[in-house]
């Protein structure tokens, strides 16, 4: 199943520079492993903001639910997530 995730980071501003650089360490290097997973299929920075869109491949709610729990900023975003299913005018067979 296709999910579009918004994540907006909000770091607390009394979080040490180390601390916080060591969260984006562990963060970026799990996000590319689930890219490289096929289960992080796209990220995208939204412009003029912390914060991305990502779209995610995996069985369902659960898995989805586990694999956000997993990253390191998880406490410090806000995150929505959006159910998709194929569009009927989409020409691309790999849409689920
Ligand atoms: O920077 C972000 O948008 C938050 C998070 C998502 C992937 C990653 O490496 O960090």
């Amino acid at each position: 199943m296709l999910f579009k995730v918004s994540m907006t980071v909000r770091l607390p501003h009394t979080m040490p520079a180390a601390e916080a650089d060591r969260l984006k360490a562990t963060e970026r290097a799990i996000a590319q492993e689930l890219q490289r997973s096929g289960k992080w299929r796209h990220l995208w920075r939204v412009a003029g903001r912390y914060a991305n869109v990502s779209i995610f491949d995996v069985a369902g709610n659960a898995e989805l639910h586990d694999l956000l729990l997993t990253l390191p900023l998880f406490p410090y975003m806000d995150i929505e997530v959006e159910a998709l299913c194929r569009h009927p005018s989409s020409i691309h067979d790999d849409d689920r």
